[in-house]
């Protein structure tokens, strides 16, 4: 299967944009007239640049306002199209886009329509060039690829043929099986995207808020299953309008796009085991089983404050790694390492972020299938010097500024506290933390959709829809991952003075902003760790009563949550409880989680006053703010 990508989807002049193309690892692409028309180079020279690339022009689009024309337009229309074919021998390239028509004038009326591109078929056979019809579902006669098919049908001429847009299928909500009933050869090219479920106009829906499959929640692969079991065989290629990938980095932008199609296929050979998907084979998605460990990087300066937080959270120092300066701390089923070596990986990232999570190790089925899974999605292996007799634990660039590890249960990597590590005693069981429950992650909002595609390509998952939390100083959308055993909230911070938008200026884009860990008995933990001096996020009075009145809380519980800055929240499913410690320079923090009965969110309503509650605790009473 050939991949490919629009010149649209991406940021950058033209030249940027092919040698970003070209080092994702893209076949194609397709050349959108405006980009060759905002260029300074002409048709020849754009054409030889693309080859040069290693690349292929797979499609010149769009063609707008062709079919149903009363003359004089419809003459105009036939000559615009010759000029067009013969800029496209110049290109280099033989399939062209026609959208279906928005002309004020166009008649409409299918065999109107059919009729004009059976003229226009004959035409383009003399230039060797097949016309590809596409439905605009915002067309004004045609929008919807079941009519187009049947102009094409009744066109009847071997130069015109359908191209199918994921978008204006699931965008309109037309069923994609109806796909399985068009001829794979008389389908010229197929164009995916993606978008997040908003109702709102669709041509302005589809021009701004695209994204690549697997980024929104358009059924892509049910879309491209259809397509497949056509017998299609040409190009998958990617059209995605999009306002923050015109202003990303075209390099993340490709690599996104590729991984997102290479993830694609994956899934739709799975699910179509009969049908031939040309893709190299690379192993299966899976559940993670377990956070194994989480590795900050220190150093020997620093590393007392978070060792002292740790302390206080009922950790106890249980061992130390053989040949690195780097510390084991254990409570219950955590294991949590502070590395503190003075050159190597994590010594320079805490040159760049101070102390922050440097590592995050999951335990998965396979780690070496896992891996590959990752290199063939474009992971970017990490592969730091080791002791001979150390393990060779895989790790790939993680989502962020941290590495992913891989262990599993059934390799010598099961055996990594005994063969890396000395441990001197147990792990404790401290203050009751018995595991972890989830990691928040904070970015830059534009970089939210990558971070998850990252986990959602990377392993079996499902994400919750985006919801907005109020910070004092702006808006933080927040997302939930869930995979396997790995729960990742994203927080994607849009404005500089939030609380996440701190920790990204402060820690130079460090990644995980806090680790909340579990407990099953919430109160006697809260006790226990205020024994050990554990720095409480306070939470205000107003909080309680209002969770009092919104649950109907016996006053009583109220307040033993009150006293411990416990927030509460349920649903119906069960109940959650939830506290903070105020935050370590920089910014990270711990939370405390309780869940009870079926419930699986996060405390999303109680986020508001969580931050509400940090900026009081930056900025004690009385301190005017700088
Ligand atoms: O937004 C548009 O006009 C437009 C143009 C060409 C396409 O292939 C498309 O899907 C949309
Ligand atoms: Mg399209």
């Amino acid at each position: 299967m050939k991949t490919s990508i629009a010149t649209v989807s991406i940021s950058g002049s033209f030249s940027e944009k092919l040698v970003a193309i070209q080092q994702a690892g893209f076949d194609g692409i397709e050349i959108f007239e405006q980009d060759f028309l905002a260029s300074d180079f002409s048709a020849r020279e754009v054409g030889r640049m693309v080859r040069d690339h290693g690349l292929e022009i797979t499609l010149f689009q769009p063609f707008r306002d062709f079919e149903g024309l009363p003359e004089p337009f419809r003459a105009r229309a036939f000559a615009r199209a010759q000029r067009k074919f013969d800029l496209m021998e110049e290109l280099g390239t033989d399939l062209v886009l026609f959208c279906s028509s928005c002309h004020p004038e166009a008649l409409g009326g299918i065999d109107r329509a059919a009729a004009d591109f059976h003229e226009l078929g004959e035409i383009a056979k003399d230039c060797g060039i097949r016309v590809g019809y596409e439905a605009l579902c915002w067309g004004r006669h045609i929008n919807d690829h079941r009519d187009a098919w049947e102009i094409v049908r009744r066109a009847d001429h071997p130069n015109i043929g359908l191209i199918l847009d994921s978008f204006h299928t699931l965008g309109r909500g037309v069923d994609p099986q109806t796909i399985r009933r068009i001829p794979g050869d008389k389908i010229f090219f197929v164009q995916l995207a993606d978008a997040p479920a908003i109702d709102m106009d669709l041509l302005y829906w589809s021009r701004h808020f695209r994204n690549m499959p697997g980024e929104g929640d358009l059924d892509v692969t049910g879309f491209t299953r259809a397509v497949m079991a056509t017998g299609y065989d040409g190009p998958l290629s990617l059209e995605i309008f999009n306002d923050q990938f015109r202003a990303g980095l075209p390099r993340l932008i490709a690599r996104d796009g590729h991984r997102s199609l290479v993830a694609l296929m994956d899934r739709v050979r799975r699910a179509e085991p009969a049908m031939k998907v040309n893709l190299p084979a690379f192993p299966a998605a899976e559940p993670v089983e377990k956070v194994e460990f989480v590795e900050f990087a220190t150093s020997q300066e620093d590393a007392s404050q978070l060792e002292t937080l740790l302390a206080s959270a009922g950790f106890e120092r249980a061992g130390r790694h053989l040949t690195k300066q780097v510390a084991l701390w254990r409570q219950g089923g955590v294991n949590l390492l502070v590395n503190s070596e003075a050159e190597g990986y994590a010594h320079s990232a805490w040159l760049s972020h101070g102390t922050h999570v440097s590592e995050v190790a999951l335990i998965v089925p396979d780690a070496a299938a896992t891996f590959q899974r990752a290199v063939a999605l474009g992971g970017e292996p990490h592969v730091p010097p080791r002791a001979p007799q150390e393990l060779d634990i895989p790790g790939v660039r993680g989502a962020g500024s941290n590495v992913l590890r891989l262990l599993d249960s059934q390799t010598p990597l099961a055996r990594i506290w005994d063969i890396d590590f000395a441990v001197d005693h147990p792990a404790p069981q401290g203050a009751g933390l018995v595991g972890t429950d989830h990691l928040a992650q904070t970015m830059a909002y534009e970089d939210m959709l990558s971070w998850s595609l990252f986990y959602t390509t990377l392993f079996t998952g499902q994400k919750t829809p985006v919801v907005d939390v109020v910070d004092p100083e702006g808006l933080v959308r927040s997302q939930a991952i869930r995979a396997g055993n790995l729960r990742i909230t994203l927080n994607g911070a849009e404005a500089r003075g939030t609380v996440a938008g701190q920790f990204l200026h402060d820690t130079f884009g460090s990644s995980v902003q806090h680790i909340a860990f579990t407990t099953e008995d919430i109160f006697a933990t809260a006790a226990e760790m205020a024994a050990r001096g554990f720095p409480f996020l306070r939470i205000g009075a107003n909080y309680y009563d209002d969770v009092e009145a919104r649950f109907g809380l016996d006053p009583r519980l109220t307040e033993r949550l009150r006293v411990h800055n416990i927030m509460y929240d349920e649903d119906a499913a069960g109940q959650f409880m939830q506290f903070y410690s105020t935050a370590l320079p920089g910014g990270f923090f711990l939370e405390i989680v309780q869940r009870a009965g079926g419930y699986d969110g996060y405390g999303a309503p109680n986020a508001p006053f969580r931050i509400a509650a940090q900026k009081r605790a930056m900025q004690p009473r009385g301190m005017p703010r700088t």
